[in-house]
């Protein structure tokens, strides 16, 4: 189940964020960059507003990568349920020393470390992070004028990085200037929580938290959990292609046409080491749209469907078409919406035309 953060300037901000349906209330200074921290004051001002109405979390401020300063920045917001330690660029001797200083509270804190996606981010952190005892780390952006998470890091290196915290025993996080188009995308990565600021401010991320845009991602976010199917739930495979013209007129169709991507694909010699021209062509047969469809809410995304084939290309080399497909299939149909695929693919460098396969799901 994938929890909704929203950061928060103080008391005010936080009974509105946790009413209109954030499950974490962290306590930031957006006006301060990536992780302003708020005054310890302020901290146990919103814990008592809130009651322990939802957990909170406190980032400890833009502090240099240095053990003392970190630490005291720490020690003062103990308070919290979470705190929030940047890793920002420095010497990786630097970051390490850090770490190994906070590894003497962790037992009694719970640390979260935020690693940030558009700088260099040392993803094997992860490890030593968990060796020092902290609860988490999350994914957020540094640079709030550079672009969403996604433009820094695709949806296979996310996925990545979710996957070895969590093997690591870490609570992971996805934030940076996410949008609403983002919640299915990287729902699908199945991350413990997704952090927001900037979209549920009314102008501007510094500006004042709307409670209309909370609820809104927290409906996003609720839908993306209700969609989000376990092995269990997967339907049957269904052999015979005719399926699909059988199942015409039930529900709606989404598709991807002709997306040609670059990958490494072949049996033969001569076609390791280096990527060829593939072509995916997917229909997907979904539940039926609502009607009064207005908002990523109500919908299947088709960047969904992008996504998982430019994830493909990041698998390393696949020896058959039919892999790729077959693989391409299972990932779309984890999603409950989704009733069955068409999938196309096919080789485009092999000879004048393309050869390839096509397989119903
Ligand atoms: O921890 C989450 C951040 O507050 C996200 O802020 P943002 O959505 O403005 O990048």
């Amino acid at each position: 189940m994938i929890q909704f953060l929203a950061s928060v300037t103080g008391p005010q901000e936080a009974l509105i964020a946790s009413r209109s349906g954030a499950d974490i209330i962290d306590l930031k200074n957006p006006a301060d960059g990536a992780l302003g921290a708020v005054a310890p004051d302020v901290l146990a001002e919103t814990i008592a507003a809130l009651a322990g109405e939802k957990p909170v979390s406190a980032v400890a401020g833009n502090c240099p990568m240095e053990p003392a300063a970190v630490l005291a920045a720490v020690e003062a917001r103990r308070a919290a349920d979470f705190v929030k330690i940047g890793l920002f660029p420095a010497a990786p001797a630097a970051t390490r020393a850090v770490i190994e200083a906070l590894a003497e509270i962790a037992g009694a804190t719970r640390l979260v470390a935020v690693l940030f996606a558009d700088a260099q981010p040392d993803l094997a952190l992860v490890e030593t992070l968990a060796k020092a005892g902290f609860a988490g780390a999350m994914l957020d952006t540094l640079d709030k004028t550079s672009g969403g998470l996604l433009k820094h890091q695709s949806p296979a290196s996310l996925a990545r990085f979710v996957r070895s915290a969590r093997d690591n025993g870490l609570m992971t996080g996805l934030a940076g200037s996410l949008e609403a188009p983002d919640v299915p995308r990287l729902a699908g990565l199945s991350p413990d929580y997704l952090g927001f600021r900037g979209a549920l401010a009314a102008s501007g991320r510094a500006g004042a938290l709307d409670g209309d845009n909370v609820a809104m991602i927290a409906d996003l976010i609720r839908r993306a959990n209700q969609a989000a199917s376990h092995e269990a739930s997967i339907k049957p495979v269904v052999t015979a292609a005719k399926a699909f013209a059988d199942t015409e007129t039930e529900g709606d169709l989404i598709f991807v046409r002709d997306f040609v991507q670059e990958l490494e694909i072949g049996a033969y010699g001569h076609e390791y080491g280096r990527r060829q021209k593939v072509r995916f062509t997917v229909e997907a047969r979904i539940d039926p749209i609502p009607d009064d469809a207005r908002t990523m809410a109500d919908i299947y995304s088709y960047d969904v469907i992008i996504d998982a084939i430019r994830a493909l290309a990041e698998d390393g080399h696949t020896v058959l078409v039919e892999k790729l497909a077959t693989a391409l299939a299972t990932t779309l149909k984890r999603d409950k919406r989704v009733q069955k695929v068409r999938i196309r693919v096919e080789k485009l460098e092999l000879g004048p035309g393309a050869v390839g396969v096509e397989i119903v799901r």
